[in-house]
């Protein structure tokens, strides 16, 4: 039978027996928990008579990476709470107005465990607590809209006070297009859609472009069944078919116009999110009644807000074929060396998320931190100490790593596929050659085995886990044409969004590797850093020049109420990630990437108006049920504007709030609604905020994934330099930050050499903790 051990600190033991006996008398939980004992009661029930948390402070409770944005995070922070919850919840309040929640800690909970130093915390590539948040305002898709004879323009389609779903059942005429590569689930997502929209909403006109966007012009569309599509999700690649190229946006939405599709689902990577992006506006400039939905499709998983891309998991999965036969060829031969290419033409997930998986990898070499063959802390230097110490090593390189590299030593024509994607040197084969050449150079024997499984990981169905994130992305996509708007799905922190589709275009996801996954593999294979004692020279005097920046900088972004974030998007003027230089200060060493300016300047407002939004802008799961939240008004205080959620919905796997002033306009009568005055023409939600560090930044979950939400904004090569300035200040950072921390910790009377602002600090954290003590005591009474 299973049990739990729960451990309370010292002080509260006596109450710990205590409420041992009330758990014995079915009224709490007790030190041995007994999960199965029909006598346990839930948590609601274990504090008879206790008063419910305001509605704020159950939000900030639930995990971290289910915020829906800082905003609400920031309104519900401690000072809307009552002073018991506030010492519960940890959250920090930044210089700049941001507010963080902390990497929870047991220390937090158990003040005099002895602690260790985090092994990883000394490693340049190591940074500490990040946030990563969607905007609710980012999530906001575009309704579907009818042109009104009235001088005021374009209107709403006027909707019943009952009506959620935008289209009738038999109105809807569907289609299915994939475009670019191929990638596990493909066909689970076609599957799904064609299932979703038979047994869901009852719709049986779909039909299948096929070979991509080609296919809108030039080839018959194909009826698809739930029973046509039965079995399709067993198989690798797309039923349907895929291609490159051929995106050409007049053709294709002539051809949506004349055969009277009303909806568009399109399966693909970025570059098929853009050809997403330009048929909605064509379509919205015709002022058509069609619902535009992009469901993003990437091996790499390099696209932009998400948390991952479907078809992911399987790859990594996969890949581990491959590294164990590399492994096992290596591992057989004096010397060997196995060496694997793995996916990923910009970003090396694939490479590091197969890596850390297989432990057996001696070396990951991804785009993203560029590596050199010869000298000190070289590869091939590498090489020589692995294989004393171990006589074999296995090299993972992601198929973008070292690009720049090969271009030096094999001059190519700059070459582009269909889509206008650069085409790559075959990186493996490079290396290949060079260690060769290398050893025999140092009359070293080995035996090196290339394996290139890509395109092998590619064309298989995907796992179980993928299967099912598939089918909720699917069933998103339904939920939300039918509800009218035009977007692109994906979870974002955990939670299925609808995102804007310039968002998911505007710039790529990239492994930092000033981030702790990063740094986690780089322990884990014990393989070079690749930086330079000139680099580390350079960092120096970049990070001397980065604090002095960020000494004189002004406040960013306080009560911007709006302006800041009505500025235009800010494009990327290249897809590298460029860290942001840290400032030794406490706040800058658990500082986010960037914040919202939104966020930054939200004032904060009281419960009731917090509770109020929160019920207006909830939307059901959307895994089930539909979706209109901008269609009903809300009646505040109850939860009668929500509409339904069903069933089996986990309360974390409600849709991120989208509230604009479009679903505020759509709130209010509709037929009063100008669209045309409420958004610039072309754009389908508001720009998204500016990003407040100059130097050009990225949020990042805490997965590792990083967010273009705030796209980037450096120079136009990788800039090594200031990756290692950054990692060089992080760490100073992180440095002073611990040390401070020891210093407040330290017992009265002893040496106390902090900064008054941060023992102030540490004062009011020990407060808060003592504050919690005393909650959780009244609680167990
Ligand atoms: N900027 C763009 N505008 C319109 N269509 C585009 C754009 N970029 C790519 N496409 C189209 O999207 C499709 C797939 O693009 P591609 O880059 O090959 O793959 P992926 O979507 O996987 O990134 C192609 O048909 C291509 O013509
Ligand atoms: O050989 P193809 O079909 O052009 O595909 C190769 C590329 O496809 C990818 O899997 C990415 O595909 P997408 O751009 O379609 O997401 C890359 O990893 C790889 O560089």
């Amino acid at each position: 039978m299973a049990s739990s051990h729960i451990i309370l600190p010292k002080e509260e033991e006596e109450e710990e027996k205590e409420a041992a006996a009330v758990a014995e008398a079915g009224l709490g939980v007790g030190v041995e928990a007994d999960h199965d004992s029909p006598a346990q009661r839930p948590y609601q029930e274990q504090a008879p008579g206790k008063a419910a948390l305001p509605f704020s402070a159950t939000c900030v409770r639930i995990s971290r990476d289910s915020y829906p944005n800082l905003r609400a995070l920031r309104n519900a922070s401690t000072m809307a709470l009552h002073d018991d919850d506030a010492a519960f919840v940890k959250i920090e309040e930044g210089d700049f107005g941001y507010v963080l929640d902390d990497v929870p800690h047991l220390t937090d909970y158990l003040p005099d465990l002895p602690t260790f130093p985090n092994p990883l915390q000394d490693h340049p590539a190591y940074s500490t607590v990040k946030q990563y948040f969607v905007n609710a305002d980012d999530t906001v898709p575009e309704k579907v809209v009818v042109q009104k004879n009235s001088p005021r323009g374009v209107h709403f389609r006027r909707a019943g006070p009952r009506q959620r779903v935008y289209f009738e059942s038999e109105e809807v005429k569907a289609c299915i297009v994939t475009c670019g590569g191929l990638c596990p689930g493909l066909n689970t997502v076609i599957r799904e859609l064609v299932c979703g929209l038979s047994h869901m909403y009852n719709v049986s006109n779909v039909f299948g472009i096929q070979n991509g966007y080609k296919g809108f012009y030039s080839s018959n569309y194909l009826p698809m069944t739930p029973k046509s599509v039965n079995d399709i999700h067993k198989r690798g690649g797309t039923v349907l078919g895929t291609s490159r190229g051929g995106h050409d946006t007049k053709k294709i939405v002539d051809n949506i116009q004349d055969r009277g599709i009303n909806q568009v689902y399109i399966i693909g990577g970025d570059g098929t999110q853009k050809g997403a992006y330009e048929i909605y506006k064509e379509i919205r400039r015709r002022g058509l009644h069609v619902a535009v939905a992009g469901i993003p499709k990437t091996i790499d998983n390099d696209i932009a807000v998400i948390d991952k891309s479907f078809g992911f998991d399987t790859a990594v999965e996969e890949a581990q074929r491959a590294i164990n036969a590399a492994h096992v060829e290596a591992s057989s031969a004096e010397n060997g060396i196995g060496l694997v290419k793995l996916m990923g033409r910009y970003s090396g997930f694939i490479a590091m998320y197969a890596t850390l998986a297989s432990r057996d990898v001696d070396c990951c070499l991804i785009p993203e931190s560029p590596f050199y063959l010869e000298g000190e802390g070289g590869l091939f230097e590498y090489i020589d100490r692995r294989l004393k110490e171990n006589n074999h090593m296995v090299i993972v390189v992601a198929e973008g790593a070292g690009q720049d590299l090969i271009a030096q030593s094999i001059p190519a024509a700059d070459q582009q596929d269909a889509s206008g994607n650069k085409l790559l040197l075959d990186v493996g084969l490079w290396l290949t050659h060079k260690i060769k050449d290398y050893c025999k150079s140092k009359k070293m024997e080995m035996t090196i085995k290339y394996i290139d499984p890509t395109y092998m990981i590619r064309a298989i169905p995907s796992n179980a886990s993928d299967n099912v994130y598939c089918t909720l992305l699917a069933h998103s996509a339904i939920h939300g044409a039918m509800a009218g708007y035009s977007f692109t799905v994906g979870m974002v922190n955990g939670r299925h969004a609808y995102i804007p589709f310039h968002r998911v275009t505007s710039t790529r996801n990239k492994v930092r590797i000033t981030d702790r996954m990063w740094a986690r593999l780089l322990s884990s294979t014990n393989q070079p850093s690749f930086l330079s004692q000139k680099d580390i020279d350079a960092a120096r005097e970049a990070d001397k020049a980065a604090n002095a920046k960020n000494q004189s900088a002004p406040a960013l972004a306080n009560g911007t109420d709006g302006v800041e974030a009505q500025k235009p998007p800010q494009q990327p003027a290249t897809d590298v990630p460029v860290p942001q230089p840290a400032r030794p200060d406490v706040d800058n060493a658990r500082a986010p990437e960037s914040v919202n300016a939104d966020d930054a300047g939200a004032a904060p407002r009281d419960q009731e108006e917090q509770a109020n939004e929160e019920a207006e802008t909830a939307v059901p799961d959307v895994t089930g049920g539909t979706l209109a939240q901008a269609e009903v008004k809300p009646i505040p205080g109850t939860n009668a504007s929500r509409p339904a959620a069903p069933p089996d919905t986990p309360e974390r796997d409600v849709a991120p709030a989208p509230r604009t002033e479009h679903a505020q306009a759509a709130e209010m009568e509709p037929a009063d609604v100008d669209i045309d005055t409420a958004k610039p023409e072309g754009c389908t939600t508001p720009p998204p905020p500016p990003v407040h560090d100059s130097e050009g930044s990225d949020t990042q979950s805490a997965d590792g994934r990083g967010s273009p939400m705030h796209g980037t904004q450096a120079g136009a090569s990788v800039m090594k330099r200031d990756v290692v300035a950054a990692s060089k200040s992080r760490l100073f950072a992180f440095r002073s930050f611990t040390r401070d921390k020891k210093v407040i910790k330290q017992p009265a009377g002893a040496a106390d050499t902090a900064s008054p602002d941060r023992r102030k600090a540490g004062e009011a954290c020990t407060e808060n903790k003592e504050k919690g003590k005393e909650r959780r005591k009244r609680f167990w009474k």
